[in-house]
């Protein structure tokens, strides 16, 4: 018998699905409990549905050399549906309870309130939710201190960030033992502070908003800005981090940019704030003064800059898009 804790998920949707094919992948026993009121035949639609997407997910993974073809069954096995009815023994049973139904605090509250009342006493609940203040639902869980948000990235079995966001009312104890656990299963946990939007959603929502702006003042296709995105946003950023980045072009130029597109293109969504025009008039404007948002003082920046650039090298071979010098030889 395997002691890795069993893993329940609230609600069989897009993350419910990602999250138990995560945890399958690692060992853990996963159920999926669809706590939607539905009829018989309902309910075994959708069982049949989420666990033939999950079967499709895995025979994906072993064409894509994850796993073998011979896996998938097994892997497939330590999944199963359960409807509400049977959820009690899922919920007593579950080491970690991942809350995944959609994006409605009072859906979210009233589920978290149902389900927290079924749980054992050292049960761990998350909300998966993108970008709800983890507070906005701690008060509906039977016992807050052990609640907080865990926030996997779509699809949750293949992108390595989780973020995880503790309230106020989190045990810090179980900060530890949620990254402990997520980095058992191979992700890479962040923790941030309560906030809406924890990192990635906050930052993401504004590019995605721009982007589709962008389509609809016909700055250029969709098709055109979506390559703009993977071979030159994305691809830097797989490398850099983005505060990294306003270090390596310097915050000076941020600063100075930024007060351009706000008047150019008259929105204060471009305004900088206040620790871009202190860094830039304290002189903190990145590599070029040693120091921005990261300090370069003591690092060998000759070794470290060409460390990201051999990551750069690398994934310009990926996209099959690095070529030899052109020598002019006679
Ligand atoms: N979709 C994404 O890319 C993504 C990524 C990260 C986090 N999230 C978050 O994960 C959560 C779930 O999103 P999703 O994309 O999996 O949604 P989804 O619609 O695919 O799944 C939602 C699940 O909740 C169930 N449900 C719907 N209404 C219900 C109700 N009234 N009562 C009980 N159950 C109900 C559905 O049957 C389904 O099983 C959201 O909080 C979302 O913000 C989504
Ligand atoms: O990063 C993700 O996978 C999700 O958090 C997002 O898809 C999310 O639903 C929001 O950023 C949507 O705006």
């Amino acid at each position: 018998m395997s002691d890795r804790a069993k893993i329940a998920c609230l609600g069989a949707g897009r993350m419910g699905r990602g999250i138990a094919v995560a945890f399958a992948y690692a060992g853990h026993i996963v159920e999926m409990i669809d706590i939607k009121d539905r009829s018989a035949e309902e309910f075994a639609k959708l069982k049949a549905d989420a666990l033939g997407e999950i079967r499709k997910t895995f025979a994906s993974l072993s064409k894509l050399g994850l796993l073998t073809e011979a896996d998938v069954d097994p892997l497939v096995a330590r999944v199963s549906v359960v409807p509400a009815s049977g959820s009690g023994t899922a919920l007593s049973e579950a080491g970690f309870i991942f809350e995944g139904v959609p994006e409605v605090v009072e859906l979210k509250r009233e589920v978290l309130a149902t389900a927290s009342k079924q749980v054992g006493p050292d049960t761990i609940i998350a909300s998966t939710t993108s970008t709800i203040l983890v507070d906005d639902l701690s008060d509906a869980v039977v016992n807050p201190r052990r609640f907080l948000n865990v926030h996997w990235l779509n699809p949750a079995y293949l992108i390595p960030l989780v973020e995880v966001s503790p309230g106020k009312t989190t045990d810090p104890a179980i900060i530890d033992e949620v990254k402990t656990m997520l980095e058992g299963i191979g992700k890479v946990p962040v923790v941030c502070a309560a906030t809406p939007g924890f990192i990635v959603p906050r930052i993401q929502a504004l590019a995605m908003n721009e982007a589709a702006r962008m389509v609809e003042e016909g700055v250029a296709s969709a098709e055109e800005i979506d390559k703009a995105i993977r071979y030159g946003f994305g691809f830097r950023y797989a490398v850099l981090g983005l505060l990294e980045f306003i270090d390596w072009g310097g915050g000076d130029i941020l600063y100075y940019a930024s007060r351009y597109l706000e008047g150019a293109l008259g929105s204060d969504r471009y305004r900088a704030p206040d620790v871009i025009s202190r860094n830039m008039h304290e002189g903190r404007i990145g590599l070029r003064t040693g120091a921005g948002f990261l300090d370069y003082s003591d690092m060998d920046v000759d070794a470290y800059r060409a460390k990201r650039l051999q990551a750069m090298v690398d994934l310009l071979r990926h996209f099959d898009l690095a070529r030899p010098p052109v020598l002019d030889r006679s």
